[in-house]
């Protein structure tokens, strides 16, 4: 039953198969009303498949759907309420606008599918307009009208008829890269004014960070990590997370009886890291820093300098092995010199390696360590 602490949205072991492929796995996750979710991961793991099932455009295989608490989709009852009945907003990639029709028919559009009489739906035409700042434009044609215009068409006709719930699949894909971060931020702040509850897929971070309360970080077809965005940046849950965000480098480690050195090199870390023989540690780009190099520390050689206008950017290849790390400079380095890495402890995260951890500590293991690089 619906209530006023039912999430907008709930999914549990939802699960899809096409024969034996099996698309999306045990995921489950809340949206709290107000709130925005993203579902971010790679081209194939399945954050449109998700995005359909709770659209109602597919139908699971396994697991339940609730919509402001009402199930609107469960495969072990074998309910399942259609696309039309589910009341939700879509916005979509391609904006599914249709050119015939003016702006005000295309945002109008699911009032007439409701029947509501033409003099409110007109002025509710008008008031999702005003919202999105096409006041004016109307009696427009979307083949008149720039991509990010035509996509503000889009979310008016998403949020006219005030759904719980809008669902946003890759919006800003096709626009070109400098219109699409102003969207991001049109986007965001609509978002946040209207207080949309919304599901919101990219494969992009930036847009995700900048977009959601929470990110769903997905990979074949599972949510490897769920967090807030600024939890994910500081706590990866795993090795792939941080590198699906790219937040720094990932160095192997072995431990020796001098302690934790970077495998292949006499580099050390220092005391500290998981109870295991072998590991990988984030240096995470966000907190390591460039400086004059010391024996027996990290060091990399310089290989790539961009000048980025608030300072510079260094490609480097850490000392001993094939591994690069960019990061911000405030000087210019000359390519081929030698610098050293500076992390603070605390911004270190280890990960032990699975099959040389000891069972008792493997669970715990990955975290801040007392070590510094
Ligand atoms: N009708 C289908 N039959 C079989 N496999 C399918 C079908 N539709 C999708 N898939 C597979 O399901 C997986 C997930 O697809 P999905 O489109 O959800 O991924 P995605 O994360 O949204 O990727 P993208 O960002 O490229 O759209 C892919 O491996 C895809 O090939």
């Amino acid at each position: 039953m619906s209530s006023d602490t039912s999430p907008a949205v709930s999914v549990r072991g939802l699960g899809l198969s096409y024969g034996p492929a099996r698309i999306l796995d045990e995921v489950g996750f809340d949206v709290a009303p107000g709130k925005v979710l993203a579902l971010l991961g790679p081209s194939g793991c399945g954050k449109t498949t998700l995005l359909q099932l709770v659209a109602g455009l597919l139908a699971p295989s396994a697991g339940r759907i609730e919509i402001l608490g009402v199930p609107v989709a469960d495969a072990a009852l074998g309910r399942f309420v259609p696309p039309e009945a589910r009341g939700l907003g879509m916005v979509f990639q391609d904006y599914a606008l249709w050119p015939h029709m003016s702006v005000a028919g295309n945002v109008g559009f699911p009032l007439e599918m409701r029947g509501v009489p033409s003099a409110e739906r007109r002025a509710r035409v008008a008031a999702a307009l005003e919202r999105v700042g096409l006041g004016a434009m109307a009696e427009r044609r979307p083949s008149d009208m720039s991509g990010g215009q035509q996509q503000r068409v889009a979310l008016a006709r998403a949020i006219v008829a005030e759904p719980p719930l809008v669902l946003f699949d890759e919006p800003l894909s096709n626009l070109d890269p400098e219109l699409r971060e102003a969207m991001v931020g049109e986007i965001g702040a609509l978002v946040a004014q209207l207080g949309l509850t919304a599901l919101y897929v990219t494969h992009d971070r930036t847009e995700a960070f900048a977009l959601a309360h929470q990110v769903a970080v997905m990979r074949g077809g599972r949510i490897v990590q769920m967090a807030a965005p600024e939890t994910l940046i500081a706590e990866p849950a795993s090795p792939e997370v941080a590198e699906f965000l790219n937040l720094g480098c990932l160095l192997p480690m072995r431990r020796s009886e001098a302690g934790w050195l970077i495998e292949g090199t006499d580099m050390s870390i220092g005391p500290g890291g998981p109870a295991a023989e072998a590991a990988r540690l984030l240096l995470p780009a966000r907190a390591t820093l460039v400086g004059p190099a010391i024996e027996g520390r990290p060091r990399a050689e310089v290989i790539r300098t961009r000048f980025r206008g608030d300072g510079h950017v260094l490609t480097l290849r850490l000392c001993g092995t094939a591994l690069d790390i960019q990061l911000a400079s405030p000087r210019r380095a000359a390519i081929g010199e030698i610098v050293g890495l500076f992390c603070p402890p605390q911004d270190l995260r280890w990960f032990a390696d699975p099959v040389t951890s000891s069972p008792t500590n493997a669970a715990s293991s990955s975290g801040t360590s007392s070590a510094a690089a």
